[in-house]
């Protein structure tokens, strides 16, 4: 087992990384819980294959599962899940010192993490993630939030677990589609920060993709240190840090609520072409060379992962897009900071992108063949 700290002080926690973590799940939670029954939120595509195991592995502890399992998809993470997750913790009466458990990936971390952020002010919460995207990148970190119809994650709070159990062993069931969409997190950190890891994904990624455990682990293990290295460092996203987390999401999120947040395109691809964009943007300004463009393109594509706007098959212009970007969280005083690319592992956050720049920039896009 890989343990990797996330060093915030008193809110500081671990990530453990490994096989099995699923059915050791009880031992590995018990120091944190103090009661005889533990909340814990799914979906209903996780419960059916990892409900059973979990369910076991508390039952040896004598601990009591009561579960809340709810439908999957990008569609739950909304006001009306919300109010349905929270309501279902004060009827179990959860008070602050305890934690409830998010078994899931992305979508059920996100949103159990927020309902734990705000109910009674803040109770404990533990990550169970169960998709790569989430073992890599969601579940660390703290960030929680829903959608809204104005956009992506508009509503949350940083709100840190007190533990991850990330279970490789649970990638086994992840269909083939979600384990690209969680890579394209993956690839994020070595274009972000790390040309070494971008290289070694190069030659190694269709073992990670294909779960080949030596080769999983590692790309597990480099990226959530990488997270928590940004996080220790800007836990807030106010320095110009955690930002670099945000590569490709300014396009992507754009993208994602241009498709209404649906099975289209999932997040993790539209980081994939996001990052694509934001290199080839990087390009038009002079900032990296055309053939690092293309080599993060390749890359993309290498993994199955989109690389063209065209492709989805959009009913609007760059405009539009441009619109949507708006509503980001970076926005600051009218202007929108960039992630863009110095070099493959170098990125950066420009604050003099204009907005017409960028429309102009997509509508090229869009209109290439
Ligand atoms: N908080 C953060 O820092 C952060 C970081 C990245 C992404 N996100 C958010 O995460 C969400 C995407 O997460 P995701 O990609 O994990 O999507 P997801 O939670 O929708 O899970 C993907 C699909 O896989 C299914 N699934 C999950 N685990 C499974 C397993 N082991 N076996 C079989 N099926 C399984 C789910 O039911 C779902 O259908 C987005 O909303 C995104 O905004 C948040
Ligand atoms: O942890 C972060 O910081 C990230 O930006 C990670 C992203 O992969 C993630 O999708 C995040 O939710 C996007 O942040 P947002 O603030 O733009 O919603
Ligand atoms: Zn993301």
């Amino acid at each position: 087992m890989a343990v990797v700290p996330v060093e915030l002080g008193g809110r500081s926690y671990e990530v453990r990384i490994g096989k099995d973590l699923l059915r050791d799940a009880a031992r590995q939670c018990a120091p944190l819980l103090r009661k005889s029954s533990v909340p814990i939120v799914t979906d209903a595509n996780v419960a059916r294959r990892w409900r059973e195991p979990v369910e076991a592995s508390f039952a040896r502890e004598g601990v009591e599962p009561h579960w809340l399992v709810l439908d999957p998809g990008e569609a739950a993470k909304s006001w009306e899940n919300l109010q349905r997750v929270t309501d279902w913790l004060l009827a179990e009466q959860v008070e602050r010192g305890d934690h409830v458990l998010a078994l899931g990936g992305g979508v059920i971390g996100d949103l159990v993490g927020f309902a734990a952020a705000i109910l009674k002010r803040g109770c404990g919460f533990i990550q169970l993630p169960t998709t790569l995207l989430a073992q890599v990148d969601s579940s660390v970190g703290g960030k929680t939030a829903i959608n809204t119809g104005a956009g992506k994650n508009l509503i949350g709070a940083f709100h840190q677990p007190s533990l991850v159990l990330a279970d490789l062993g649970a990638l086994a069931t992840l269909p083939d589609r979600e384990m690209r969409a969680g890579y394209a997190e993956v690839l994020k950190y070595g274009v972000l920060g790390d040309a070494p890891f971008f290289d070694w994904l190069s030659a190694h990624g269709v073992e990670v993709l294909a779960r080949e455990e030596g080769s999983l682990e590692h790309a597990v293990a480099t990226s959530v240190a990488a997270k928590a290295r940004i996080v220790a460092e800007d836990e807030r996203e106010t320095a110009d840090r955690r930002a670099l987390l945000n590569l490709g999401h300014t396009f992507g999120h754009a993208l994602e609520a241009e498709t209404g947040f649906s099975d289209r395109l999932l997040h993790g691809e539209a980081v994939a072409l996001g990052m694509v964009l934001a290199a080839r943007y990087s390009a038009r300004r002079g900032e990296i060379s055309d053939a690092d463009a293309e080599r993060v393109t390749r890359a993309v594509n290498a993994a199955g992962l989109p690389s063209e706007i065209t492709a989805l098959g959009l009913d609007c212009d760059g405009r539009r897009l441009a619109e949507h970007m708006l509503h980001d969280k970076k926005m600051d005083a009218g202007t929108l900071p960039f992630v863009l690319l110095r070099a493959i592992g170098d990125a950066y956050v420009a604050r003099d992108v204009e907005l017409a720049d960028i429309t102009e920039f997509l509508n090229g896009e869009l209109r290439a063949d």
